[in-house]
This record gives C-alpha cells, structure tokens and sequence, in this order.
C-alpha cells in the first residue's frame, strides 16, 4: 500500500500487557452453523471466564453485522470480508492482552484460514459440532423455516455450503452432550492455554 507507514515497533507488547493482567491472550473462534450452540457458548465462556478473573472480549456475528459490518450481506464475498475484518478486530483485542471470543458462523475454510493467517499465534478454533437436522430442529430464530420456504437467500447449510472444519483445535458436539458438558470441556480447555 503506498504512502502508508504503519508502527508495529510500538513501545509496549502483548506481552507487556500479558504481563499486567496476569493472563495470556488468545482468540477463541467458534465455528458452527446457525443454531449450533455458538453464542450460547461464547456467552457462558465469557461469563465463566470472568469470575474466574479474566479479562475477556466477544464478538458475535449477529452483533458485528449491526455495527461495523453493517453494509455486508451473506453472498460469499460480503461473508470473506465479515470473517476478514472480525478477524483484524479480534487481533486488535488479542493484542491488547484480552482473551477474545468470536462466534461466526466462519462457513468455509478458505475463510478460517484467512482468520488463522490475520491473527497468528493465539488463534484457537473451536468447532461447535451439531447435525443440520439438529439445528433445524432447534431452530432458535425461527431462520431455518423462513430459509426453507425460500425468504432467505444463501442461507448457510440450505441454500449456502457450511464445510466442517477438518484441523479443529477443540470440538465439542451440541447433540450428544447437554450445554453444560460443551461448557465445562470448553472452559476446561480455554483455561489451560490462558493461564499465565
Ligand atoms: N443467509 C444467512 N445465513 C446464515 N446466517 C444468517 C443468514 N441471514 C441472517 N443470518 C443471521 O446471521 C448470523 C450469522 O452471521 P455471521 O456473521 O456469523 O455469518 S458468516 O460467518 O459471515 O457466515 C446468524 O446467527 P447465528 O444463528 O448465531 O449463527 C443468523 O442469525
Ligand atoms: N450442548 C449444547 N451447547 C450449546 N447449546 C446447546 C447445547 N444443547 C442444546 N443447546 C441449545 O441450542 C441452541 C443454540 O442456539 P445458539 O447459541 O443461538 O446457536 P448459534 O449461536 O450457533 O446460532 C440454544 O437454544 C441452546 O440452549
């Protein structure tokens, strides 16, 4: 990029920060289709992780899209730029010493990989594992009927592709366990790599 000077050298490090808070700085990206469990995991994780003294940040898809990503729609392009700037955001917070929770629904795997590649070190994928027919059968917003009867364009495992990620570093399965045994292995999980 020309005529753009950006400081990486800056003066104080993750570490640095790290250091002040007691606590090592990850990103936590969950993936999983729509009704899977994500937010209700990140939520729990936030809250577990604070009372336990932590310092914590989430990011939720639903949340970013009302914001920041506002202008983006679902087409495969608009969602490469949601995971690319949610990614660039969750770095900035890891930076910062912040352990940072992010739940999209990330459907591909040339966008995780762009995540894992924008973040670096400290980028932790979590796949939150649930059948298509499971979170249908939840259906929590009532999304999948509506995607069903066509009102929703490239909605993810209907109309849009959702590959499962391959090289997860922790999965927890929502349809064979109870939420509170998806918290426990993931706080359990989170824990050992935050501890400083
Ligand atoms: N077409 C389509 N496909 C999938 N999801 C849809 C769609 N339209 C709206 N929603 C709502 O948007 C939430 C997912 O946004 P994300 O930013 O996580 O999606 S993505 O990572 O860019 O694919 C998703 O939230 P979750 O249910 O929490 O996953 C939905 O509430
Ligand atoms: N083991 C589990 N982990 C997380 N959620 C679960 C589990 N079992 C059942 N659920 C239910 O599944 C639903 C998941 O919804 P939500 O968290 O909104 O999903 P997402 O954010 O992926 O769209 C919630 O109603 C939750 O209570």
């Amino acid at each position: 990029m020309e005529n753009i000077y950006p400081i990486f050298d800056t003066i104080l490090s993750r570490e640095d920060k790290q250091k002040l808070l007691k606590q090592r700085a990850i990103v936590v990206w969950m993936v999983g289709l729509s009704g899977s469990g994500k937010s209700t995991l990140a939520r729990a994780l936030e809250n577990t992780l604070h009372e336990e003294g932590y310092l914590t940040q989430l990011l939720d898809g639903d949340n970013l899209r009302v914001g920041l990503n506002n202008n983006l729609t679902f087409s495969e392009e608009d969602r490469k730029e949601n995971i690319r700037r949610a990614a660039e955001t969750a770095k900035l917070f890891m930076n910062a010493g912040l352990v940072t929770i992010c739940s999209f629904i990330s459907p591909v795997e040339k966008v995780r990989q762009r995540a894992r590649e924008i973040i670096g070190e400290g980028y932790t994928e979590v796949f939150i594992e649930c059948p298509l027919e499971v979170c249908e059968q939840r259906d929590v917003k009532g999304l999948y009927a509506k995607a069903r009867k066509g009102e929703i364009p490239d909605f993810t495992g209907i109309s849009a592709p959702f590959e499962a990620p391959t090289s997860a570093d922790i999965t927890v399965n929502t349809a064979e366990q109870t939420l509170e045994e998806s918290h426990q292995i993931l706080v359990q999980q989170i824990l050992d790599r935050i501890k400083y």
